[in-house]
């Protein structure tokens, strides 16, 4: 038996950092939504006991590190299952890029091996084994808008925010998420973008009203590092997208576009200086 599942990419709309927890973890206030750019998973129920990880992809990991492997190993532990699984990840979300690819492919996994060994677990129970794998895992599961509080995995969900086009391009280098939350102080962040006016704006579907009120104050920090997600930026506004942000820790950069006429221009002036770049819609 097969089993297939989407495994689509976030962006954070806003990212706020409260302050550092006793458990080292930051607690934060996230607006989180999907865009149509999806890792593509297929499930095949292996008749004995392990776990196999393939993709067309060379530069991930496909031994425990995975957290695709990670996700089918809690579930098969926790709900005794007996039989294996061959899991197959086509990655078409970029690596390390503050797109939740791993994450979501982790979701996917949950969702997927809840269907293929028919173990009904609720949609609740299956964001609480999520949290165990990583921070973002839990609005993976359900995916949608949401407001994210706690270390992400405490979830409201919300409207989406008016369609529109999402530009993103992704600069060739490397940023860890525990070094960029490492470098955050949170007592000294000169603006708090605003979860409650992000929220007012998307239940009005205000397009501009969401442009106007994206914030990250993880940006600051990988900006320092990487003056190219700057330049990058700047090139995105330059180029006429209605409003831009780095995505979650970064580096990727992505631009939200409410004419389908200005999209192409975008996407053909970061190519110019950046190989990775996609023009999506969000997901509504
Ligand atoms: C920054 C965000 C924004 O959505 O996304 P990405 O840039 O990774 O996509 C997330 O908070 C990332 O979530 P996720 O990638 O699941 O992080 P985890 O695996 O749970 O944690 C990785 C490391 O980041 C730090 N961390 C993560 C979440 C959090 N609220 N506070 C933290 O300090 C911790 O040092 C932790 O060891
Ligand atoms: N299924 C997976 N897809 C992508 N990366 C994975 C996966 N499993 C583990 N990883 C590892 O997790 C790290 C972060 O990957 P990713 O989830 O793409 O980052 P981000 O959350 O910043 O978008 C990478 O360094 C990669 O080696």
């Amino acid at each position: 038996m097969k089993m297939y599942e989407k495994a689509p990419a976030k962006i954070n709309l806003m990212l706020d950092v409260l302050h550092k927890r006793a458990d080292g973890f930051h607690e934060v206030e996230m607006i989180m939504t999907m865009v149509d750019l999806a890792d593509r998973l297929e499930l095949s129920e292996l008749p004995r006991d392990t776990i196999i990880i393939s993709s067309q992809a060379g530069y991930i990991p496909l031994d425990e590190k995975n957290l695709a492997f990670q996700a089918a190993r809690l579930i098969k532990d926790r709900y005794n299952v007996k039989s294996g699984v061959h899991i197959h990840l086509d990655k078409r979300i970029p690596v390390a890029a503050g797109l939740a690819g791993g994450s979501s492919d982790a979701a996917a996994t949950l969702r997927g091996l809840n269907r293929l060994w028919r173990l009904g677990i609720p949609a609740q129970e299956l964001q609480e084994l999520g949290a165990e794998l990583g921070s973002d895992v839990p609005f993976c599961v359900t995916g949608g808008t949401a407001l994210a509080t706690g270390r992400g995995e405490k979830l409201t969900p919300i409207n989406n925010p008016p369609q529109c086009w999402v530009v993103l391009a992704k600069p060739p280098i490397n940023v860890s998420t525990a070094e960029v939350y490492g470098r955050v102080r949170s007592n000294n962040i000169a603006v708090h973008p605003s979860a409650r006016k992000m929220q007012q704006a998307i239940e009005a579907g205000d397009f501009g009203g969401v442009c106007n009120h994206l914030g990250n104050v993880l940006e600051d920090v990988t900006l320092k590092l990487h003056p190219e997600v700057q330049q990058l930026k700047e090139a995105m506004i330059k180029l006429g997208a209605d409003g831009v942000l780095m995505s979650g820790s970064g580096p990727t950069v992505f631009g939200l576009v409410s004419k389908q006429s200005k999209v192409a221009r975008i996407y053909n002036g970061l190519r110019g200086f950046c190989k990775e770049v996609y023009a999506v819609r969000s997901l509504n």
